[in-house]
């Protein structure tokens, strides 16, 4: 029996007859931080808000806690809908303590983790006047600040610099440690640091969903190329990810690392290296397994991360 507090079953949504999801499998449960990536567009936000009882799915079920409806299950969970938060004509914290008496469990929490965000000093400058990532961080504390089981992030990393990606990374293990469970969308490697498993998204459905070690070393082996440019076809998937003179790509199962190198110039340096997130990102964003079986031709979507 399943102990998860959020069961999504072949969740479809379309958009005047044009599908962006197209059948999404995916539990929580209690205590973990699942992170759904994906690229931009992909569906992510759409489904955070099935999930939050703002959006009605056109197939599928949902189910929080037990047996609930997203609409019904509302007290239960805290929602960071990207955007859709703060009321630019009033100030942070006017939002926050708005935020606060709109919840059911609201708490007064939110000033620690506005001091904690780094947000004290502009509490009472309206929303309106502050940057992307300031408004995000009125987002962030408004939707922690609630005492919930259940924390519905979307985004909450964009626009935050590295430092305050660490604070909320930070802020979120130890709620999970506490029990907590959050599902967290995100297109950012860094991200998976604080995960316990991580569900990719594609083409509307979830095609690899694990803990990240597994994931890590379910992947084809990772080739690092400097100092020179291998023949493209030796690397799956259309494009080898490419950063300054250093090239990384993956190894089709009959390719081996000599014979990368062998198509290189002399001085160029071929190795082995051991996958990082990103490489795991862009494997299931950019390449996929269809590539690695010689199924497809690769190259999924736009433009590969090379941070
Ligand atoms: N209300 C809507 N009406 C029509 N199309 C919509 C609507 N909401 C979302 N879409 C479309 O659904 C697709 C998925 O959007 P969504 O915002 O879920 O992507 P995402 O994965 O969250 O992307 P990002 O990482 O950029 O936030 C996009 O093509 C978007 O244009």
């Amino acid at each position: 029996m399943s102990d998860a507090i959020v069961t999504a079953t072949g969740v479809e949504k379309r958009f005047d007859d044009q599908p962006v999801l197209t059948g999404i499998d995916l539990d929580v449960r209690p205590g973990e931080i699942v992170l759904l990536m994906g690229p931009n567009g992909v569906g992510k936000s759409v489904f955070m808000s099935c999930l939050a009882g703002s959006t009605a799915p056109d197939a599928g079920e949902i189910e929080l806690f037990d047996g609930l409806t997203p609409d019904r299950s509302s007290a239960q969970s805290s929602v960071m809908l990207q955007g859709t938060m703060t009321d630019p004509d009033l100030t942070g914290r006017e939002n926050l303590q708005f935020y606060e008496d709109l919840h059911p469990r609201g708490t007064d929490e939110w000033e620690a983790l506005a001091e904690r965000l780094e947000l004290g000093a502009d509490l009472d400058r309206l929303v309106r006047e502050y940057s992307g990532g300031m408004e995000r961080k009125v987002e962030i504390a408004s939707a922690l600040s609630a005492d919930v089981p259940l924390y519905l992030l979307d985004e909450p990393t964009a626009e935050l610099d590295l430092a305050m990606i660490q604070t909320l990374h930070d802020l979120l293990l130890a709620r999970r440690d506490e029990g907590k469970a959050f599902l967290v969308t995100s297109h950012t490697p860094l991200d998976a640091r604080i995960a316990d498993r991580i569900a990719f998204v594609q083409n509307g459905r979830v095609v690899a969903d694990g803990e990240p070690e597994t994931l890590l070393d379910d992947l084809p082996p990772v080739v690092r190329v400097r100092g020179g440019v291998p023949d493209e076809d030796r690397l799956l998937g259309e494009r080898a990810f490419r950063r300054g003179d250093e090239i990384r790509g993956f190894l089709p199962a009959e390719a081996d690392v000599d014979a990368i190198a062998a198509s290189v110039d002399g001085d160029a340096r071929v190795e082995l290296d051991p996958p990082s997130y990103t490489d795991l990102f862009n494997y299931h964003t950019y390449v996929g397994p269809e590539v690695a079986e010689g199924k497809g031709t690769g190259g999924r979507a736009r433009k590969p991360v090379t941070n």
